[in-house]
């Protein structure tokens, strides 16, 4: 009998299952997902092109949808993206041929919130449809004000930080690995936190792990966890990170700082979605979501070779830019005013507030350590004052933090700056030197000082430096 186009379950029909939407030409592939999907108590409805699909969503109100990504009449990426425009908060997965994971990745970037490949795991299957109908109902973030239940967000309400959080919201709605960028003390952990408590994850766990800061002996045995007796001092069987993280969400921090054998045991263990503990025979699946940080530009160190470029790209299917404070300083004051209160709030005493001075102050400084670098002042500031009006001198800035005194003069390692300021200057004073001997051309600079424009336009970023028109 000719396979019609729409197939209605009514046999497994009940109020309250969820409604998905199943896009494929393939009749077996169709008959697989209705017959686990139906089995799981869903009520699935069957199509087989684009067009079908798009007057159906139009019509009905699904809370998944899973699409072939080729279609007769399109792609599933188009229906990707027509859901993401017309269908908002309908998680949407596409299934892929083995072997071609630019598709996977292409859906991923467009909204999609998880993959299959073909040949379809069934418990893959069922794990995508549990998360995909377990996410949050979609809520707006960009103004964090409206924030009622208590979660941390990033505050601030400039253009880079709405845009951050629209962005952070849309994230947490995919499974995608997320690669977040930027500078120490930007918040790099906290959107981390922030797509994992929103997300389908979150009422598992969320693992934050510092690459840079276990040993290269033990990072085997804290990554994938040992049984009793696998080594000397093995008193105990151990999880490790990725059990840990478990159906949850895993915070690979200063990625970059893992070694390079490191990343070829890491890679294995994402792409096969098994892990092996150390002195097991056994492998166990694994469902963790993978956001990755560092303070440093992952492609340059892939280009330096420090950095597999596999790893780089299952890492880095989303890349998120967190802006550093000064390039949103307008948010300095609220900003300000939020960690004061929560100080005040934590120590109780009676809330105490900047004078307009001391606001100036701090919203012309550049902050090299962002945000967390504002905490520490502040705490530092109460932790010495009890006025409830607090002043410029109570901020105890030393002149080089206002940066009200610049000095021309060379400085030595004799000067006793610390390291990084002591670093930042000679950074400063190559790269005006070679922005001068080059007109102010920023590729011939680059190039002069042998690094990538890239590199170099990051680096004027982070020091304040601008050219010369
Ligand atoms: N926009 C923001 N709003 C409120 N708090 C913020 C914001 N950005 C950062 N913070 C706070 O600043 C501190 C540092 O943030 P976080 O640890 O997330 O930075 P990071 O980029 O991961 O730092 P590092 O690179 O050093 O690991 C935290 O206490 C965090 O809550």
């Amino acid at each position: 009998m000719p396979r019609k186009d729409e197939h209605n379950q009514t046999t497994s029909i009940h109020k309250a299952a969820p409604h998905v939407l199943v896009v494929d030409d393939e009749p077996d592939i169709i008959e697989l997902l209705e017959l686990t999907l139906a089995r799981m108590g869903m009520n699935v409805i069957s199509t087989m092109n684009t067009q079908h699909a798009r007057q159906l969503l139009q019509s009905r109100s699904f809370q998944l949808c899973l699409t072939d990504m080729q279609l007769p009449d399109g792609t599933g990426l188009d229906l990707v993206q027509y859901i993401t425009q017309h269908c908002i908060g309908l998680p949407v997965a596409v299934i892929t041929a083995y072997g071609t994971p630019e598709n996977a990745v292409a859906a991923l970037k467009a909204g999609a919130f998880d993959y299959l490949t073909k040949p379809v795991s069934l418990n893959h299957l069922r794990t995508l449809v549990k998360s995909a109908l377990s996410l949050p109902p979609l809520h707006s973030e960009v103004t964090p004000v409206e924030n009622t239940n208590n979660r941390r967000t990033l505050l601030g309400e400039s253009q880079p930080m709405r845009r951050l959080r629209a962005t952070i919201e849309k994230l947490s709605r995919s499974q995608a690995a997320v690669y977040i960028n930027g500078e120490s003390g930007s918040g790099k952990e906290l959107a981390a936190r922030m797509i994992h408590e929103r997300s389908a994850r979150h009422d598992e766990a969320f693992v934050p792990v510092n690459c840079g800061a276990i040993p290269e002996n033990l990072m085997e045995s804290e990554f994938f966890g040992y049984r009793k007796g696998a080594f000397t001092g093995a008193d105990k069987d151990h999880s490790g990170f990725f059990l840990a993280a478990n159906g949850g969400t895993l915070f690979l921090d200063e990625v970059a700082d893992l070694p390079l054998a490191m990343q070829v045991k890491l890679l294995r263990v994402i792409q096969e979605k098994q892990v092996r503990k150390l002195g097991d025979t056994q492998e166990t699946n694994i469902d963790v979501r993978i956001i990755s940080a560092t303070h440093k530009i992952l492609s340059e160190c892939v280009e330096n070779g420090l950095f597999r470029q596999d790893l780089y790209y299952r890492l880095n299917v989303i890349e998120l830019d967190m802006p550093a404070l000064r390039e949103m300083r307008e948010d300095i004051p609220l900003i300000t005013e939020r960690i004061l209160a929560k100080i005040c709030r934590e120590t109780s005493r009676p809330i105490c507030h900047l004078d307009q001075e001391a606001l100036a102050v701090l919203a012309s400084y550049d902050f090299p350590g962002n945000v967390r670098e504002l905490e520490n002042i502040l705490e530092r500031t109460l932790a010495l004052c009890s006025d409830k009006k607090i002043g410029k001198n109570e901020l105890q800035l030393k002149p080089k933090e206002t940066q009200q005194s610049p000095s021309d003069t060379p400085i030595t390692p004799d000067q006793k700056l610390p390291l990084q300021d002591y670093l930042d200057k000679l950074e400063k004073e190559s790269i005006n030197k070679a922005l001068d001997q080059t007109l102010h051309n920023r590729t011939a600079a680059a190039k002069l000082l042998g690094i990538t424009v890239r590199s170099m336009r990051y680096r004027m970023d982070r020091l304040g430096l601008h050219l010369k028109k």
